[in-house]
């Protein structure tokens, strides 16, 4: 139950040229823990975890989800490897405006989990991951009766309706106050512990950096790792 990424390099095509987002990262993340990923604007950040996440294949380098290469896999085999292994929160909460939180959640399993569960056992795993994020009360509200951390916590709990062994996280807070922010980086932590995913996180905020088990810097395409302290970005 672990990510890693060996010498992954990604290229975008640029005019004639090529523009390099991501030169030879490599990193790994055990399960349980949690790697923050920080640096400047286009830097490369949200490239490494598109391909991280498996949304952008392998060009270069490799992928590894619980010591499983990805770079030689069909598309179809990449998509249900994403859909079972690996559970995406993005910036902005992409929720459908017409369903409960609940079936926001329930929704994911439709679309085909590795467990086949009941309608039943669909409905009690969507509960009790709205639960565990804090909205056990608020299953039946629909997104615009939630507030916006509220949201990002359905976002949160969606992500681990197939219970994945690693968590892709692009700015969660961006969108947050500073409390609501913290809340939710407290809350990825404490979801990471309990349920032994390996957890990469992309953050802009050095506040969060204290709580996370390694650092890394993205600088122009190049990932450091840093010890916390020496961040400065
Ligand atoms: N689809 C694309 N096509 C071409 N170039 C791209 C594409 N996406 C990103 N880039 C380029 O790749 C580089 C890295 O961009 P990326 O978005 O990964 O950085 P970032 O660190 O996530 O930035 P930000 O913090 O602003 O989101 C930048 O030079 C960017 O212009």
């Amino acid at each position: 139950m672990m990510i890693e990424l060996r010498d992954v390099t990604l290229t975008y095509p640029d005019g004639d040229g090529v523009v390099t987002a991501v030169k030879r990262a490599s990193l790994t993340v055990m399960p349980g823990e949690i790697t923050a990923i920080t640096g400047p604007s286009g830097s490369g950040k949200s490239s490494l975890l598109a391909v991280a996440s498996t949304l952008i294949g392998v060009q270069e380098g490799d992928v590894l989800i619980d010591g499983k290469s990805t770079a030689g896999l069909s598309k179809s085999e990449t998509a249900s490897l994403r859909r079972d292994k690996i559970g995406i929160v993005f910036q902005q909460p992409n929720l459908l405006a017409s369903l409960t939180a609940l079936e926001q959640l329930e929704l994911m399993s439709h679309l085909g989990g590795r467990k086949l569960r009941s309608k039943r056992e669909t409905r009690a795993k969507a509960l009790e991951l709205l639960e565990s994020v804090g909205l056990g009360g608020k299953a039946h509200k629909r997104p615009h009766a939630l507030s916006g951390g509220e949201r990002q916590r359905v976002n949160i709990a969606r992500a681990f309706m197939n219970d994945p062994s690693v968590l892709v996280v692009d700015e969660p807070t961006s969108a947050l106050d500073q409390e609501r922010g913290a809340a939710i980086i407290d809350l990825i932590l404490e979801l990471t512990r309990s349920r032994n995913v390996a957890t990469l996180l992309v953050t802009h905020d050095r506040s969060h950096l204290p709580l996370m088990d390694a650092v890394m810097v993205m600088l122009d395409g190049n990932l450091e790792q840093r010890a916390e302290a020496a961040v400065a970005v």
